[in-house]
């Protein structure tokens, strides 16, 4: 059990786990994107552990940049999705792999999908670590997943509660 701020939480999905699955998701990636050198797109602050993970896998040429979107408080979306810091890269023409720590109901990908759109890259492909099918209410394809998992809030492996817990190693859910 670990104490963020005012909740308590329970250990939920263990490093062992997590790693198998960024295994797989690297396996597919180094198929589908080998030598067509990608641009890892990572949405920080929480993609940052989940970006590093998968660039170490990733045995061709790529290049890796990050975007800052923010939009949470506490345990709840506001809804109003903040570029916190944009893109520094031209990345017309580009195929882009976006990395998300995890696709929740959507709103975040939404932004960036105009972001992407505004830099006319030649494609992007969505991966994330986590998905909540029953929270995604968005239109947006997501390509690649690491784990469907329920409607519950999570912190660990990059994810926060008001900026504590990022440092996890496993995910925890809230008790
Ligand atoms: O699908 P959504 O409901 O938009 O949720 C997903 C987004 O929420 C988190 O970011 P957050 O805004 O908390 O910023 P952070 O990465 O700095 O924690 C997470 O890292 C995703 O980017
Ligand atoms: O479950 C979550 N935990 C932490 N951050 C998040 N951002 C979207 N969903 C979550």
């Amino acid at each position: 059990m670990v104490k963020l701020h005012d909740l308590e939480f329970e250990p939920y999905i263990s490093e062992e786990e997590i790693m198998q699955v960024i295994d797989q998701i690297s396996e597919t990636l180094n198929k589908d994107f080998g030598n067509k050198n990608p641009v890892f797109l990572g949405v920080l602050n929480g993609s940052f552990m989940f970006a590093s993970e998968i660039i170490k896998r990733f045995n061709s040429d790529c290049e890796i940049s990050f975007v800052k979107m923010g939009s949470y408080e506490g345990t709840e979306t506001t809804g109003n999705v903040k570029t916190l810091l944009g893109l520094n890269q031209d990345l017309k023409g580009r195929q882009v792999i976006l990395l998300e720590d995890i696709v929740d109901t959507g709103n975040t990908l939404v932004e960036i999908d105009q972001i992407l759109k505004q830099a006319e890259v030649e494609d992007y492909k969505v991966v994330t670590l986590f998905f909540k099918p029953d929270a995604y209410k968005k239109d947006i394809p997501v390509q690649y997943k690491g784990m469907d998992i329920p409607n519950e809030f999570i912190v660990g492996f990059g994810l926060d509660y008001d900026g504590l817990g990022r440092n996890l190693t496993q995910v925890y859910k809230r008790k």
